[in-house]
């Protein structure tokens, strides 16, 4: 089961979030070289990604991508990746290595091979995963609503391409099996609403109609659940 931190302030999480994470990835560049971080998108992680990007560890040995991308050109105002340029690789993190989840195919499907051959030389496990969920459970871009997620749960797969049919823009995402090939999972989330989809996930049954549940009810990868209140 994972290990619920409750905090007041988004303020008081992301500055214990943003250390763990920093402290996980220095700890991982001082056994074997090199880190993995693999990040969210959407409005959730933005406060975290400025505060991480103030943090002194060796950046320059850091790989970074993330759980799922919108394919949308990269300056897109949706795009992930554009968040992550943004607000992730500034300051001491400007030195990180970035690989996105876009190429210039025209769809998920044509480019998921170019996107996986990017990824390859990732450290693996990743050392540390921060995902998000949305308020219909869905965390990366494992939409109930897809037509892929039973595919995305089952693969062995690195990506899936992914079609929601309840949230804009055709996806690529890492598939649960590369969620799950991780040392540490974050999972960050703020607010009441969220909180209530997080019992209700806890609860559920069904992981086809909540996918989130895949990542809270294993017992392979620790995962450790932030969330603030305001
Ligand atoms: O579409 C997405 O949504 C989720 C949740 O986003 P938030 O805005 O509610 O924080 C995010 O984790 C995912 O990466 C993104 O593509």
């Amino acid at each position: 089961m994972p290990v619920f931190k409750p905090f007041e302030y988004s303020t008081d999480l992301v500055d214990v979030l943003a250390s763990k994470i920093a402290a996980d990835l220095q700890r991982a560049i001082d056994a074997r070289g090199r880190a993995s971080l693999v990040v969210s998108g959407g409005s959730t992680p933005l406060p975290l990604f400025r505060r991480l990007s103030n943090i002194g560890i060796e950046w320059a040995q850091v790989f970074i991508t993330l759980a799922d991308e919108r394919w949308l050109p990269a300056d897109d105002p949706e795009s992930n990746e554009r968040l992550v340029r943004q607000h992730l690789l500034q300051g001491k993190a400007a030195s990180a290595h970035f690989s996105g989840l876009v190429s210039s195919d025209s769809t998920p499907e044509a480019g998921i091979a170019l996107v996986a051959e990017k990824l390859s030389h990732f450290p693996k496990p990743f050392d540390v995963i921060v995902l998000g969920m949305g308020n219909d459970g869905h965390t990366a871009s494992l939409f109930p609503c897809s037509e892929q997620l039973t595919l995305a749960m089952a693969t062995e797969q690195l990506l899936v391409a992914v079609h929601p049919t309840t949230a804009p823009h055709a996806r690529l995402s890492l598939s649960l099996s590369a969620l799950l090939n991780a040392r540490q999972i974050y999972l960050h989330i703020a607010g009441e609403s969220k909180q209530q989809v997080l019992e209700q996930a806890l609860v559920h049954t069904d992981t086809t109609q909540m996918p989130i549940r895949a990542v809270l009810n294993q017992h392979k990868t620790p995962v450790d659940v932030y969330w603030s209140q305001k």
